[in-house]
């Protein structure tokens, strides 16, 4: 049997991971940690486990394509082709972009904001022009591509998935061809393409939260195209353990963080 692997990874820590603030189309760029990690963690899982890249698959926001350049120059294949594409961009969090994740909660209880953030057909509040980042994600020429008609004010899960299904169609596609690829995209984006992959309810999709820089590799029969076993993160189970946790609580408040 011919087999082809895919990997997908969520870029390294942002400066709004960092700080605990949505982000979703606010173009946050990677911290220093989270530049090292794309070559500590991710670079280095993918060397150890000889897997190979031909092409990446990158979403258009900087620190997605920050992290896909980290990993090849670290994989000593800085001129794999990257196809960059905005239907891999994050979700988009509406008012909620900039804002603590823990004050949201304080302001609007803990439930709905969990809601906002893992519910499938959950649609955070819509920016508005006051948001701070209201300007700056409209002018972001990332976002030219975008159909006329189509720029979202917010995003739910469900409408993250229907955006990512025909980019995934495309990709696996190169895939059964052979092309070993990796994806390099968001928490939100990973969790579409893993609910897409696996065909998970909505409810399993919702319990899903995914690390920062640990790749995640999956495996097709190239003959008939089925998925071979299920998600498989390349790391260490407590490490993902520990931050898959962090990832999935609502963290710390502003004025607590050092
Ligand atoms: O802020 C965001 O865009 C995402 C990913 O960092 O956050 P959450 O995990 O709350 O969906």
């Amino acid at each position: 049997m011919k087999t082809n692997r895919l990997i997908i990874i969520r870029h390294g820590e942002s400066e709004f991971n960092l700080k605990n603030l949505f982000c979703g189309w606010h173009d946050a760029p990677l911290t220093q940690k989270g530049v090292h990690n794309a070559c500590s963690i991710t670079a280095a899982a993918l060397i150890k486990a000889r897997l190979e890249i031909d092409k990446v698959y990158c979403s258009a926001l900087y620190r997605a394509r920050h992290t896909a350049e980290m990993v090849l120059c670290e994989m000593k294949c800085a001129n794999v082709p990257v196809v960059v594409d905005w239907r891999l961009c994050e979700r988009h969090y509406g008012n909620l972009t900039g804002f603590n994740k823990r004050e949201m909660a304080d302001r609007y209880g803990e439930q709905l904001v969990q809601t906002w953030r893992r519910g499938y057909h959950a649609v955070p509040p819509a920016i508005t022009v006051d948001n701070p980042y209201y300007y700056e994600i409209c002018n972001n020429l990332i976002f030219s591509e975008v159909p006329a008609g189509k720029f979202p004010l917010s995003e739910s899960m469900a409408m993250c998935v229907e955006r990512i299904k025909p980019a995934l169609e495309e990709i696996k596609q190169d895939v059964l061809k052979g092309t070993r690829v990796l994806i390099c995209t968001h928490g939100t984006v990973v969790r579409a393409l893993v609910n897409q992959l696996e065909g998970l309810s909505e409810a399993e999709v919702e319990k899903i939260n995914i690390v920062n820089s640990v790749p995640i590799v999956y495996e097709f029969n190239m003959q008939t195209g089925e998925r071979i076993g299920s998600m498989t993160y390349l790391g260490d189970p407590e490490y993902i353990r520990k931050k898959t946790a962090q990832v999935a609580s609502l963290g710390e408040r502003s004025s607590e963080k050092s």
